[in-house]
């Protein structure tokens, strides 16, 4: 029996094809897009900074989990091995667990996300695949939460953010769902790189996501403080990155 740690252990294989590019890199374009992920890191500190600095290690953790995806999702995919699929899927699962009970929820809520933790760990030894659909689907979740607080939230900013965030999402998903479900066809077109896509789109997204997510926290956390979403380097670059800012209200006397 191959140890668990092996190349092509992994229940799950994606569309491009393995060793096409490198004999020791098993899916090539997989393995160098997590690039993306590793970028994300230190472009969101950057810009929230001020935001890392008013809140709590374990407030702003979220942040970092995009390393911790990077690292576990870059060796999934140089060895596509079982213990790298495992790590892949519990680093992003305990991240979005971590993230749901920071959401200020009763304790009732906080246990409710452990036993849903628990049971989804335990699914990634058991049915990997489903797995991944379960993760995707927690999105539809936090887009539900992001709405609840855009209906209370009457800033043509934040709503602005929120649609392009969409629009990366769904480009993202797209992707995953096309290299999973269309294989055979993209073989045929010779371009099997839609998995790729997918890290680089939902980094993206999370680009987005992560600034959207910090001002609502800091409404109501931080509210000695008016949180305001700007963009880097400027408002009328054509692109330019979301960041939140804190400023402090304006005092009379
Ligand atoms: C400070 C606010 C934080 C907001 C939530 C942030 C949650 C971040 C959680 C983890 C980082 C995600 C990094 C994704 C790594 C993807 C690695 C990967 O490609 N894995 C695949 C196998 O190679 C695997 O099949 C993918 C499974 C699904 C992953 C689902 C990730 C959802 C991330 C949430 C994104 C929200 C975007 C906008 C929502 C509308
Ligand atoms: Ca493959
Ligand atoms: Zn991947």
């Amino acid at each position: 029996m191959p140890s668990v740690f092996a190349y092509l252990t992994s229940e799950v294989d994606w569309c491009e094809g393995n060793f096409e590019h490198s004999e020791v890199i098993a899916e090539y374009y997989n393995t160098i897009s997590n690039v993306s992920f590793f970028l994300l890191f230190p472009i969101l500190l950057y810009l929230n900074h001020q935001y890392v600095q008013h809140r709590p290690l374990r407030k702003a953790i979220k942040q970092p989990a995009s390393l911790t995806a990077g690292i576990f999702s870059t060796y999934y995919h140089l060895t596509l091995s079982y213990v790298g699929q495992l790590l892949d899927e519990l680093s992003i699962l305990w991240t979005l667990a971590l993230t749901y009970t920071d959401l200020g929820g009763t304790a009732q809520f906080v246990c409710l996300v452990g036993i849903a933790t628990i049971v989804c760990t335990l699914m990634s030894f058991i049915k990997p695949d489903f797995n991944a659909y379960l993760l995707n689907s927690i999105s539809l979740h936090l887009l539900y939460l992001i709405c609840q607080e855009l209906k209370k939230c009457s800033n043509p900013r934040v709503h602005r953010i929120a649609a392009f965030m969409v629009m990366w999402w769904v480009l993202a998903i797209s992707c995953w769902l096309g290299d999973k479900w269309f294989c055979g066809f993209w073989q045929r077109i010779n371009f099997c790189y839609l998995h790729s896509f997918w890290h680089v789109l939902i980094s993206i997204a999370l680009l987005y996501c992560c600034p959207l997510f910090i001002y609502f926290d800091s409404r109501y956390e931080i509210p000695s403080f008016e949180p305001e979403l700007e963009y880097w380097p400027s408002d009328s670059w054509p692109i330019a990155l979301p960041y939140l800012a804190l400023r402090t209200p304006y005092k009379r006397c």
